[in-house]
Parts: C-alpha cells; structure tokens; sequence
C-alpha cells in the first residue's frame, strides 16, 4: 500500500513546490560539477515550468561554445555577457534557471539573482565534484596543471559567497531524484517559514 501511495506524495510536494515559488524563478548557483545544469533541469519538469541553463543560452546567442567565448574574448567579456543574458531571463519567470558556477560570484550578477529569484546553491565536497568534472574536459578554468587544485582555490574562495544564497541543499553521493525532492522540500519549507521573498 506504501507504494501505491508514494507517487500520490511525490507530486503534492511538486505542486506544494510550484505554489511556493508563484512568479518568482528558482536559480541554481554552486561550483562546476554540484548539478546545476542536470538537476535543475529535472527540477523544472517536476515542477511543469520552463527551464534554462545560462551556458546553453549563452552559446545560443553568441554562437560559440563556453571554452572559444573564453579563448577568444576572455573571461572578463564572458562575465559581461553573462550578467546581460541572467538580467534578461530573470525577467520573464518563473523559470528554473541554472547559472554556470562563477555567475553568482559577480557583484551584479549575484546582486540580480538575489532580487530576481530564489537561490539554491547545490553544496558538495571537494572529491565528489572532481569525480564529475574530471570526466569532462568542456570547463576552461579547469584547464590548468593541477585541475583538482585549482578546483579547490575555487572552493575556498567561493564557498563563503555560494553560503549567501535563500537555499543550500548538500549535493553528495545520492540519487538524482533524490536531488530533486530534496530541493523541492527546500522551496516548500522555505515559504512555511515565511521567509520567502
Ligand atoms: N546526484 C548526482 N548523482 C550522480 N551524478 C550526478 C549528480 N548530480 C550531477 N551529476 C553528474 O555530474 C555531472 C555534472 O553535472 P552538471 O549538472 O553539469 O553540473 P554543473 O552544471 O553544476 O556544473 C553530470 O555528468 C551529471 O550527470
Ligand atoms: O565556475 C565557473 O566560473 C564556470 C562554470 C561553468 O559552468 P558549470 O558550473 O555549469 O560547469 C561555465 O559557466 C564556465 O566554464 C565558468
Ligand atoms: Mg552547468
């Protein structure tokens, strides 16, 4: 009988979920390889709204991918045109936006987010993201002697500025739907507190 019920409790969290947010988007935020881009894209379907990922729109409409962006223009003309791209999709929610991990980061662009949305920062270990990132070799910060080095200077000198958004939820070694539910459980429980903006 548990089991006939589960999925009956499943979707009441995803409506709880939906009626939390109203209007406003729910955007991801945390270092390369915490899920952003995949369990924000679940989350989106869970909760029957649109979803973007701001790399994707951003090699959309520059035409080239994250890594010739950065080759070719450099890091500072990316962040420029990552702001732009973020200010213009908070404005028209709610979405399930999914920043690349240095957005949030940003002055403005963190500045944007925070009164465009509720921030969720997918929080994981050290290992746990190398073990995803490594996999891949698309992120050009991480193209450097030591990836795994240089992914935990990113960790430190980030963590504390992640730690300012509406929401953490610890991304470790657990299920992808397990992701979604527990992000979902965070939105509601946010709102109960009345804390949501
Ligand atoms: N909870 C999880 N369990 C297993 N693999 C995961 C989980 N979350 C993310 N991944 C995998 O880790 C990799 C990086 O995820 P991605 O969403 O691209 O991260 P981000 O956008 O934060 O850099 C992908 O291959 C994704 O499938
Ligand atoms: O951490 C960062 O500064 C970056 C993260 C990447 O996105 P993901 O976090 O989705 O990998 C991408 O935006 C770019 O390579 C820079
Ligand atoms: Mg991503």
């Amino acid at each position: 009988m548990t089991d006939l019920l589960a999925p009956v409790a499943a979707s009441s969290l995803a409506e709880q979920a939906r009626a939390a947010l109203g209007k406003r988007n729910l955007v991801f935020v945390g270092l390369m390889g915490a899920g952003k881009s995949v369990i924000g894209k679940m989350v989106a379907q869970a909760l029957s709204i649109p979803f973007v990922d701001t790399d994707g729109e951003i090699e959309k409409v520059s035409r080239m991918t994250i890594a010739e962006l950065f080759a070719s223009y450099g890091e500072p003309e990316f962040r420029a045109l990552e702001a732009r791209v973020i200010d213009r999709l908070l404005k028209g929610g709610p979405r399930v936006i999914s920043t690349g991990g240095g957005a949030f980061i940003n002055d403005n662009t963190r500045r944007l987010i925070k009164q465009g949305g509720i921030s969720v920062w997918l929080k994981a270990d050290l290992d746990v993201l190398w073990e995803r990132v490594n996999k891949r070799d698309h992120r050009p910060l991480l193209k450097t002697e030591n990836p795994k080095a240089t992914l935990e200077n990113l960790m430190n000198h980030r963590y504390p500025i992640y730690a300012e958004a509406d929401l953490t939820v610890y991304s470790g070694n657990v299920r992808k739907e397990t992701m979604v539910t527990n992000v979902l459980s965070a939105v509601v429980e946010l709102a109960e507190k009345g804390q949501g903006k």
